[in-house]
């Protein structure tokens, strides 16, 4: 096993949560703080993190090992990087074992403190196959604030317990939104969805993320300095 370090896995009861947008800003939160961090797109299905972070570079190898493409300071690698996006997705599920083996083992890491891996949403299989390759592996469950996506995302939850992957918090996303430079919070999207799944699955609150206004080209990922709502929930999972 070529990776090393905590490794913390990123899931979702259902799509489109912004479980991937969160795990590219915690590990660049992370990274930020002065951990060698690496992020890894598990998504095989509908995998976003190369558009997400708009990379097109192909890993290098050397010695039949890949390198991870550099992204900022950490190191990514996705399925996307492999196949052809319009691949079919009945080819991709068989592969799924051995995708999880081949970033595992044959992707040269060096030396990480954490990693993050961003989990296809809903209850597959990965998270039961990523707890037999790294029994250590911790999860941390994304929800948006609505009371009934709470529903949804326990049964990511309740996947994660039964694959015996502790569970390290509950983070908000899409919590409200605050206009700029206003202190006033708009709850948009409902409210009291991540407090009550936390106390659901007996863990943390790690943190609420805004509604933010992506960038000219769409992007909901930081730039420089981490937000603070993005640094509180880093610190937390370093202690
Ligand atoms: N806090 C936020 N504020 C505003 N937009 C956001 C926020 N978080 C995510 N988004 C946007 O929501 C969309 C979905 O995000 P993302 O792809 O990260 O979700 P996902 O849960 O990983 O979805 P999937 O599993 O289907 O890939 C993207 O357009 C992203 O920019």
């Amino acid at each position: 096993m070529l990776l090393k370090g905590n490794v913390i896995a990123v899931a979702s009861g259902k799509g489109g949560v912004g479980k991937s947008t969160v795990a590219v800003n915690l590990a660049l939160s992370l990274a930020h703080m002065g951990k060698k961090t690496a992020l890894i797109d598990l998504d095989i299905y509908g995998f976003s993190i190369p558009k997400i972070l708009n990379l097109e570079a192909k890993p290098k190898t050397l010695n039949n090992k890949m390198i991870p493409v550099g992204f900022q300071d950490i190191k990514v690698m996705s399925m996307g990087f492999l196949v052809n996006e319009n691949a079919p997705v009945v080819w991709r599920g068989p592969m799924l074992g051995k995708v999880l083996d081949h970033f595992f083992d044959d992707v040269l890491w060096g030396e990480t403190d954490y990693t993050i891996l961003d989990l296809p949403p809903g209850t597959g299989d990965v998270a039961l196959d990523m707890h037999q390759k790294l029994p250590d592996c911790q999860e941390i469950i994304v929800t948006t604030p609505h009371p009934a996506a709470v529903h949804v995302a326990e049964r990511a939850g309740t996947m994660a317990q039964k694959s015996g992957n502790k569970i390290l918090g509950v983070i908000e996303n899409m919590s409200y939104f605050s206009p700029p430079d206003l202190d006033e919070r708009y709850h948009i999207f409902g409210e009291g969805g991540g407090p009550a799944l936390a106390e659901t699955l007996d863990t943390q609150l790690l943190g609420k993320i805004p509604i933010s206004i992506p960038d000219e080209k769409g992007s909901t990922v930081f730039e420089g300095t981490p937000p603070r709502h993005y640094t509180d929930i880093a610190k937390k999972i370093i202690l």
